[in-house]
């Protein structure tokens, strides 16, 4: 199944008096990752629960298959709700129930399936999360890992088309979110539903999205391919990146701007930005991720509105083959650049006739990642 597209149009949300954010407009392309960053207190959580619903706001729409959560009907809005599926920061799990009786609880509360279709879902939802044999175990019983694989199992259950991750990575040491990271791609390669993760954890930021969001001083600052927040110069940005004190975010809020400027000004040298991580694969024996190939399209399409730092790094994603689809720079149309690719073989200028591969796998220096059946390895 297809993920579905999530349209958010001039979202705003307040707690009486207290806006948490204005006028949020972004669009989750269908079967790809996004994630959304932004300082302790920005209202990311608020945002995940506005979208499934459990919070209104006072403007904007979310559309979702033609339907506009915002002001549809209850039992519309219930009904919508059954292609979301969240895994809450602890998994949010039934401390008395087993870990099959997690699982199977959305299916028991709302389906007719009968306990056999229960136990065969249960047990295909297990072995995605690498949690076969586990059934019978407590969560009082399993490491956090385990709990969010557990909990990651339980969203599953129901086939959503939109999984919501509300930090997937908190509370685990960077061993453990590296494999929770593979397991997040490796399930969209399985699944192809829309993704959105909400992380402080600049590994999973730069290594697990297709999109990458920034909540800050109460708006959407950002939204777009990955490759623009991670080149882009804004100082919160690099600041956020860096992990830093010298910049725009304070410790409880924004800094004001004078204060910020100096930080910047004395710590002029930090500007930099870490370097550009390659996206991760879908492990070997996973199917092709579908969301890549239409990203690719999506992306090359509105090239043109991106800054330049951020076309240079995703035709440098696609290595040499990115010749092929990126507006050259030397001003030659779009339409001159696909005779070339044509002609040449993808390199303007090159002409030899090497083979070109129309849908090359983003870039992946990192060693073969785990596959499977690992995937419990070292949780207890
Ligand atoms: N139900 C509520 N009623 C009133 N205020 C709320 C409610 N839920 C959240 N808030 C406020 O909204 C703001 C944003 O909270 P939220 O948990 O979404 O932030 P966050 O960006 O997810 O933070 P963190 O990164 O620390 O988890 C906070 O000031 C919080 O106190």
């Amino acid at each position: 199944m297809t993920g579905v597209e999530v349209k958010v149009e001039g979202l705003t949300k307040s707690f009486g008096p207290a806006n948490i954010w204005s006028d949020v407009t972004l669009t989750l392309p269908p079967g790809e990752v996004s994630v959304l960053l932004g300082p302790s207190g920005t209202g990311k959580s608020v945002f995940l629960k506005t979208l499934i619903g459990l919070l209104k706001p006072e403007k904007g729409s979310i559309v979702i298959h033609d339907t506009d959560l915002v002001r549809c009907s209850e039992s519309k809005l219930y009904e919508i709700r059954k292609l979301f599926g969240v895994l809450f920061q602890d998994g949010a799990l039934f401390g008395s129930m087993n870990l099959f009786d997690n699982i199977a609880f959305p299916l028991r509360e709302h389906t007719r399936k009968s306990e056999t279709e229960i136990r065969d879902i249960v047990a295909e939802k297990m072995e995605m999360v690498g949690l076969t044999g586990d059934e019978g175990k407590l969560p009082g019983e399993i490491s956090g890992g385990m709990r969010k694989r557990a909990g990651l199992a339980r969203a599953l259950v129901l086939d959503p088309e939109i999984i919501l991750f509300d930090e997937p990575d908190s509370g685990l040491d960077p061993v453990r979110t590296a494999y929770l990271n593979q397991l997040i791609i490796d399930l969209n390669a399985m699944t192809d539903s829309t993704f959105l993760i909400v992380t402080h954890d600049i590994n999973t930021a730069q290594t697990v999205p297709d999109n990458i969001g920034l909540l800050y001083r109460k708006h959407l600052a950002m939204f777009g391919p990955r490759e623009q927040l991670l080149t882009s110069e804004e100082p919160v940005v690099a600041q956020f990146l860096n992990g830093r004190r010298e910049g725009p975010i304070g410790m409880s809020e924004e800094k004001d701007t004078a204060q910020a400027e100096r930080e910047m000004a004395e710590a002029g040298e930090l500007q930099g930005l870490p370097p550009l991580k390659p996206q991760l694969a879908a492990s070997s024996g996973m199917p092709d991720r579908q969301a890549v190939h239409r990203r690719r399209e999506r992306v090359e399409a509105m090239m043109h509105e991106l800054p330049e730092p951020a076309q240079r790094a995703i035709r440098e994603s696609y290595g040499d083959a990115g010749a092929q689809w990126m507006p050259p720079n030397d001003g030659t149309t779009r339409e001159v650049a696909r005779e070339q690719v044509a002609v040449t073989g993808g390199r303007p200028g090159a002409g030899d006739d090497r083979p070109t591969d129309i849908h090359p796998r983003i870039t992946d220096s990192t060693p073969p990642p785990p596959g499977r059946h690992q995937l419990s390895g070292g949780d207890e």
